[in-house]
């Protein structure tokens, strides 16, 4: 079932609570490309086949030079990843007042559904938002349940995250072991700080029409602070990654998944490979869907480059931190208008 947009855009309540406004240009984008609309570009994000020889290479190239790329041949069943997209679908075409059953508000202002500026640090961002915390253990039924699905319809949805999201966490782990063997160390360099607990949230992002797409953006321009994220979308365009001082639009294709590398992974590879700016636009006629899997370590664990990363000709870059000095670092610098790098504050 897809809502007419005027339906939309009642449901997400972004009219009342900020109108039309027009994000445009703010200090942010002063800073960076113009605000190029799908723009026709001769780049495609790199697509590595998880199938493929070489693997270790590929990653860390991909991620050395774009820090995006796109995996197809990952082992995640297209009928889940349908189902978990029609799940979602449903849950942001509710009413306003059913999904704020489970408004982030409610909470630590972190975890639950709610517009944009709890999370993106941008409140104009034009999208709304459902975040469920993955681990360390599955927190996915405790948000769902204080939605009020019916029985079947709730087991179904939490069914269709776990199910994803359990491989998509493999997925995320795997490729670590990929930049470590790509990066001459031992497979497990990083991933065995994995092995007995994680911190990840998968986020449902939903991005509505809007009746002047070039004014406003879905979502302003960050990084992501965590290790690897992983993104679904459906087949409607609209993320955008800087590279180069471009901004290049990623084109969906539905079976294949975004991942890019995240803040706290640059330094930890001593700078090897990058976090780089995305941001997500929208336009006038249809909702876009994505669903984000944000994969981080424990809290308490220290980011410290394995000394093969660090030489005369590769220095230190950042000092040693705790994974949840990256998330103080993060609630520390949410809500300022524009987007400040968390790395800054550990570089030396
Ligand atoms: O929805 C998208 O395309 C981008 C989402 C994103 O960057 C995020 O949630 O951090
Ligand atoms: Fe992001």
């Amino acid at each position: 079932m897809t809502l007419p947009p005027e339906r939309i855009i009642q449901n997400s309540g972004l009219l009342q609570t900020r109108g039309l406004v027009t994000h445009m240009p703010n200090e942010m984008d002063l800073a960076l490309p113009s605000h190029n609309m799908f723009s026709a570009s001769s780049h495609t994000l790199p697509t590595i086949d998880l199938h493929s020889a070489h693997l270790g290479e590929q990653v860390v190239s991909a991620c050395r030079d774009w820090g995006f790329f796109q995996v197809h041949n990952h082992g995640i069943p297209p009928e889940l990843l349908n189902r978990l997209r029609a799940h979602a679908h449903c849950f942001f075409e509710l009413p306003l007042q059913q999904k704020e059953r489970v408004a982030a508000c409610k909470s630590n202002n972190f975890y639950g559904y709610g517009v944009s500026k709890a999370r993106t640090y941008f409140p104009n961002d034009w999208m709304e938002a459902f975040d469920m915390e993955w681990t360390p253990i599955s927190r996915v039924r405790r948000h769902v349940q204080q939605v009020g699905l019916a029985h079947a319809r709730y087991e179904d949805f939490c069914g269709a995250v776990e199910d994803y999201a359990s491989k998509t966490e493999k997925l995320a782990v795997r490729l670590t072991e990929q930049v470590a063997l790509g990066l001459g160390l031992d497979a497990t360099a990083f991933s065995r700080h994995f092995e007995e607990s994680t911190t990840s949230t998968v986020r449902m992002n939903y991005y509505p029409p809007h009746p002047n797409p070039s004014r406003t953006l879905g979502i302003s321009p960050h990084s992501d602070f965590n290790i690897f994220t992983i993104l679904l979308h459906d087949t409607v365009p609209g993320l955008q990654v800087l590279k180069d001082g471009k901004w290049i639009t990623v084109k969906p294709s539905p079976d294949t998944l975004v991942i890019n590398v995240g803040d706290t992974f640059q330094a930890w590879c001593n700078g090897r490979i990058k976090s780089v700016m995305h941001r997500a636009l929208v336009n006038a006629t249809e909702p876009r869907l994505t669903v984000v899997h944000f994969f981080g370590p424990h809290p308490d664990t220290m980011i410290v480059p394995p000394a093969a990363l660090v030489d005369n000709d590769n220095p230190l870059r950042y000092r040693s931190f705790a994974y949840k000095e990256m998330v103080e670092q993060i609630m520390h610098i949410r809500g300022k208008s524009v987007f400040e790098s968390p790395l800054t504050s550990f570089l030396l």
